[in-house]
């Protein structure tokens, strides 16, 4: 089994179950969680997904699983994502795929956030993925020319030769850092940044790391305090 489907396959036979709503992430690992839950339901489990995504949207309506809208819940029992970059504080780069911010609200509103990561994203320092800071596209240039000030190289994400919109009709700047030597500080002075909606460092917001380790099991990571 790949690493992305043995992560994103244990998030789901280990934190999903009967009568919860869950809060469905985007991307190639989270995938496996997706596809799971839509084998539980298939043997008789009651979950309801609340979408982080179109795509994922999609995907689960395909497998399954009945979607609610976040409005519409009281409560996320446990929200499962995947991420760029994950810490050892678990400090994470989300937004890759450029769902961050409704990745963001879900998870907020997650009971609890648990993040499914190959043994690539786990990283001693954040920075090597560029990060996603989603931005208005009114102004874009000016807002651009802000977020440099904070010492990182940006690009306007396109698709093909347009700006790559966002499920929430905005823009996506990739942002260079290399490394970034304060997260905490960073994701707050970027959102400070009027013209910024959301940027991608989630900063105190996972709880639990789903990883491969040198064995190649999907463990539990340690984290750091
Ligand atoms: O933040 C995300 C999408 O906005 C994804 O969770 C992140 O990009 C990881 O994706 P993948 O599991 O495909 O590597």
């Amino acid at each position: 089994m790949n690493e992305k489907a043995a992560v994103g396959e244990k998030a789901a036979v280990d934190y999903v179950k009967d009568g919860m709503v869950v809060g469905l992430g985007t991307g190639s690992t989270v995938y496996y969680t997706i596809v799971k839950i839509g084998e539980m339901i298939k043997e008789g489990m009651k979950v309801q997904g609340v979408a982080t995504s179109v795509q994922t949207e999609k995907l689960a309506e395909e497998q399954g699983i009945p979607l609610l809208t976040l409005d519409k819940v009281e409560s996320i029992d446990v929200a499962i994502d995947g991420a760029d970059e994950i810490d050892h504080h678990f400090y994470a780069i989300k937004g890759g795929g450029g769902a961050l911010l409704r990745e963001k609200i879900i998870a907020r509103a997650s009971n609890k956030f648990v993040v499914v990561a190959d043994s690539k994203k786990v990283v001693q320092k954040l920075g090597s993925f560029p990060l996603p800071v989603e931005v208005v596209p009114f102004g874009v240039r000016k807002t651009e020319s802000y977020i440099q000030r904070f010492g990182c190289q940006t690009v306007l994400r396109m698709k093909g030769d347009t700006p790559y919109i966002t499920d929430n009709g905005n823009y996506i700047i990739d942002c260079t850092f290399d490394v970034i030597a304060n997260p905490k500080q960073l994701e707050k002075d970027l959102n400070n940044i009027t013209g910024v909606v959301e940027n991608g460092l989630f900063i105190d917001m996972v709880k639990d790391v789903i990883t491969i380790n040198g064995d190649k099991q999907a463990i539990l990571l340690d984290k750091l305090e």
